[in-house]
């Protein structure tokens, strides 16, 4: 069985485990920024981050039976401040043509953009390999920060926006950072994402600032542009279901694609209920659709829990199971919110 909630300060080693075993730019493998991220969270969480729109909350899944933390995934309210622009590359094709030698052409051109006042982000999302598969613990992970915006709704921007992760090198190099990114900064695409998340002066000043003809490039770096990872194609087609769509956008450093989507369009927001736990126990679990069900708590050290289960909603009344009623912490009465999990 597995419960999602918010992070704990105990769960640092926990994390440090799965950042191990990855290794991924969604989940540094280093103590500090992995302590500032446990911390962000928790007083966002509490609310102890006065304005939403600077609160970043990291939800972690649990295996009930040993305790384990088996994925994370992240919602930053605002993606893009006046402090941390978001930036990125605009993806435009420019065409042109000779009439002397009747040749034409077609270019993908990429102009270097910042977002001051940037769009909700998710992100952060990690599994134990180990585990794919089983519950479905990707789409748990990923399917909660919907249900938490569409909870909280004002706390968020008017757009969520996805940074998917492009197709890398074995060894986690980009195949665009070697040919563009590091030859302007001097950095490796790992040194230059860590250091990414906490300046990205380094970005704005070394980046060239005129546009760059994908042209240029062999052609195995062209091909990486507004791609995604094998790893990340499920995401990529999860999005999609439920409103995202590709904005023409990637990552300035490792060409992965930005996709998009309205908050109020997301259907997964927009079937959002509320309602209270009836005091009664579901029978044959079996013939029950599941949702993804969450109970918010006044515990400073857990304020949200969530699980996957079978469900019967009667208007604004649901019937749980007992086990998940236990693992929610609710009980007849107690109110919850729920999204489909098809
Ligand atoms: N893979 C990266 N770290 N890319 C650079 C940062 C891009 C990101 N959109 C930001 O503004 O923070």
């Amino acid at each position: 069985m597995h419960l999602l909630r918010d992070v704990a300060p105990s769960d640092l080693p926990g994390l440090k485990r799965l950042a191990e075993v990855l290794n991924t730019v969604n989940l540094p493998n280093d103590e500090e920024a992995l302590q500032s991220i446990i911390d962000k969270s928790v007083r966002s969480f509490g609310g102890r981050i006065r304005d939403p729109l600077q609160r970043e909350y990291l939800f972690v899944l649990e295996e009930t039976r040993t305790g384990r933390l088996v994925g994370t995934s992240m919602v930053i309210a605002q993606h893009g401040t006046f402090e941390a622009p978001h930036v990125f590359f605009e993806v435009s094709q420019r065409q042109s043509y000779s009439s002397t030698i009747e040749r034409h052409f077609q270019h993908t051109v990429l102009s270097i953009a910042y977002h001051y006042e940037g769009p909700t982000e998710i992100g952060g999302l990690v599994v134990d390999p180990e585990l794919r598969g089983q519950n479905k613990p990707g789409k748990q992970l990923s399917y909660v920060r919907f249900l938490f915006i569409g909870m909280h709704r004002p706390w968020f921007r008017d757009h969520v926006l996805a940074e998917l992760l492009p197709p890398l090198l074995p060894d986690g190099r980009s195949l665009l950072w070697e040919t563009l990114g590091k030859k302007f900064t001097g950095l490796s695409y790992m040194e230059a994402d860590r250091l990414s998340r906490q300046n990205k002066e380094f970005i704005k000043e070394l980046f060239p600032q005129s546009d760059i003809y994908a042209t240029l490039f062999p052609e195995r770096v062209q091909k990486v542009i507004g791609r995604v990872g094998p790893n990340t194609e499920g995401v990529k087609k999860m999005l999609e279901r439920i409103g995202f769509r590709y904005m023409e956008r990637i990552d300035p450093f490792d060409g992965g694609p930005h996709f998009e989507a309205r908050t109020s369009d997301v259907s997964l927001i927009r079937s959002l209920r509320r309602c209270k736990v009836l005091d009664e126990d579901l029978l044959r679990e079996d013939d029950h659709e599941c949702v993804l069900v969450a109970a918010e708590h006044k515990d400073p050290n857990n304020r949200f829990r969530a699980v996957k289960s079978p469900a019967r909603v009667e208007g604004d009344q649901i019937c749980l199971p007992g086990w998940a009623r236990d693992l929610l912490g609710v009980s007849a009465g107690d109110k919850v919110a729920s999204i489909p999990f098809e």
